[in-house]
């Protein structure tokens, strides 16, 4: 298992979707560091398992990104947490957290579960509707919460999310510049070499989600793009 500050690119695959056996191969004999499984919606410990045991055949780093407290199961490499920063119903900032560690509290193995401030900026994404994200944000908004994430609350990772939407290059700039600890994130909408590059220019890590369900061949040629600049 690498550790997953070195990670520059993943994929994220969402158990919700469908996807076959020789695209799974492909993605994961890309050269990509890492796949993350997670989705905000449908996600089940069923179809979280299946998953699991498919990018088990193969030797790459798996994390969970935990968005439902019945998907959790052992076996993953990493189990990624996330909190919604920018979030106007409190239950997905700390809520869920909170009501997890009830449950969990005292059997977290914590060398291997990774909190997230995410910021989430498409207001059309179904996270942001979920959560009821403040997404009007300018970029120094942005930058006051990748602040709060390093200095503040002093999380490992801040995340920049556009998911389903190529975002805005500076804000991602603006809050790169925030962070002294904490590893930069960024996803949404990067479906081509040429935006998987800009990404990566500011971001420590490209997620990479949809466009592996829609043009498999332009998610590898994001891989690529990332990997020959190293
Ligand atoms: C037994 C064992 C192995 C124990 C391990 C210990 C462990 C890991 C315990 C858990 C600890 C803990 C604190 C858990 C928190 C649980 C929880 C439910 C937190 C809430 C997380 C949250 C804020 C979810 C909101 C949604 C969200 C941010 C999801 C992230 C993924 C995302 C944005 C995906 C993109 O969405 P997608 O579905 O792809 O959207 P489109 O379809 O539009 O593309
Ligand atoms: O699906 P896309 O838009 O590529 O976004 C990736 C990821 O940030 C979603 O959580
Ligand atoms: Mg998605």
């Amino acid at each position: 298992m690498s550790t997953y500050r070195s990670w520059r690119h993943v994929f994220k695959l969402d158990p919700n979707k469908p996807i076959e056996d020789h695209v799974l191969e492909q993605l994961c004999e890309s050269g990509t560091d890492a796949i993350i499984v997670g989705g905000t919606d449908g996600v089940t410990l069923d179809n979280t398992l299946y998953l699991l045991s498919r990018i088990r055949q193969f030797a790459l780093d798996c994390a969970l990104e935990v968005s439902t407290l019945e998907a959790i199961t052992p076996g993953f490499d990493y189990y990624f947490i996330p909190s919604v920063l920018n979030a106007q119903d409190v239950t997905w900032l700390v809520g869920k957290q909170h009501e997890a560690m009830k449950e969990y509290g005292d059997i977290i193995d914590w060398d291997i579960v990774v909190a997230e401030g995410y910021c989430v900026l498409n207001s059309e994404a179904k996270v942001a509707k979920l959560t009821s994200a403040k997404t009007e944000l300018t970029s120094e908004d942005v930058a006051a919460y990748a602040q709060l994430a390093d200095k503040f609350l002093r999380l490992p990772v801040f995340y920049v999310e556009y998911s389903g939407q190529f975002g805005d290059m500076d804000t991602l700039k603006q809050a790169k510049r925030q962070l002294n600890h904490a590893q930069l994130f960024y996803g949404g909408g990067i479906s081509t070499a040429e935006q998987a590059t800009q990404a990566a220019n500011y971001a420590d890590t490209i997620v990479v989600g949809n466009v592996i369900y829609e043009d498999v061949k332009q998610a590898l040629e994001t891989v690529t793009a990332v990997k020959k600049n190293q």
